[in-house]
């Protein structure tokens, strides 16, 4: 069997231009226009060009852009002080500060200071707590949204019942897929690095997430045939000259010869968490000011 790849680009895509279309639809009809506030403290290559495309894809679906772009030394006093000016600005609907953040600041608590109404990452506790208990008010974290709507078109929006295996146990990725994953009625199975017999339980599963960041960790012979298999790893590999290449947690060239249908790395789970930010933000942005939202 040769798998289906599920071109997360063009997912992304057409996600945007439905964002696109209700943000059109919000301001000429409710005088709404959603305000995206992206974070950015220090230099980190990849998390540049992550707030750079965050930028301009906020700006494309027609909503307002403010990007702060921080110093590497920038205190956590200095940070909290910021978000504390974003919560109480009404032109921003959401808020998102990009992680990793440098040494000196506590991811947590900075996560903790963002109004969880404007909380787009779906990072905050009140939020993974609401997710956790099935509420549908919650803001979930846009990775996970994403790899859920790739799959829900896989299962034509069915999943119920589809065992489902999540590799990896993150805050980000890792738990809230659980929790969406089980709302869907999957059976849900969660392993991490102290899992046994990690290839057994991969090989009973219809679905699987991985997302623990070993690049190649899940091969091609652990997979059940016909799996789909979302990847949600991007491991920066030496590539040729001074070119990084980017390589999921899935053996990509043995899994698609197993599998029924992968995300490749890039191009398959990465484009779609940015459309998922941006839907999160526009929700974010009807709750507020108290309007109806088609994307809700
Ligand atoms: N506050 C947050 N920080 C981080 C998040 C997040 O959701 N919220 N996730 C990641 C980074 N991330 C978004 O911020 C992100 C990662 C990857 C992609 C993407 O489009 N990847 C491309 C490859 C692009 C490349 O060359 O790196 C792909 O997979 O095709 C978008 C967003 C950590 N931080």
């Amino acid at each position: 069997m040769t798998a289906a790849i599920i071109d997360g680009k063009a997912a992304a895509a057409a996600l945007r231009e439905q964002i696109a279309t209700e943000v059109a639809r919000l301001r000429e009809t409710d005088d709404l226009q959603p305000g995206l506030a992206v974070v950015l403290v220090g230099e980190d290559p990849a998390s540049q060009v992550y707030v750079r495309n965050k930028g301009r894809q906020t700006v494309e679906a027609g909503m307002l852009s403010h990007t702060h772009r921080l110093r590497d030394d920038t205190s956590e006093t200095e940070l909290l002080a910021l978000v504390a000016d974003l919560n109480a600005d009404p032109t921003v609907h959401g808020i998102l500060v990009q992680l990793p953040l440098p040494p000196q600041i506590d991811e947590q608590r900075v996560i903790c200071a963002i109004d969880p109404a404007k909380d787009v990452d779906g990072f905050h506790p009140l939020n993974a707590g609401a997710l956790a208990n099935g509420d549908p008010g919650a803001l979930a974290p846009c990775t996970p949204v994403g790899c859920l709507l790739l799959l829900r078109e896989q299962f034509d929006n069915d999943l119920a019942g589809q065992h489902a295996l999540v590799i990896g146990r993150s805050n980000i990725v890792g738990k809230p897929m659980a929790q969406l994953l089980l709302q869907e009625s999957c059976t849900v199975t969660i392993a991490h690095s102290r899992t046994r017999d990690l290839p057994a339980l991969c090989r009973h599963a219809d679905i699987v997430v991985a997302a623990v960041g070993r690049p190649g960790m899940v091969r091609g012979d652990w997979l059940k045939p016909g799996a789909v298999v979302i990847d949600v790893g991007i491991n920066r590999l030496p590539g040729e000259g001074d070119k990084a290449r980017l390589v999921g947690d899935v053996a990509f060239a043995e899994a698609r010869e197993v599998a029924g249908a992968i995300t490749p790395v890039p191009g398959g789970v990465g484009p779609m968490t940015i459309a998922c930010l941006l839907r999160n933000t526009v929700v974010a942005a009807c709750r507020q000011a108290a309007v109806a939202s088609r994307l809700a």
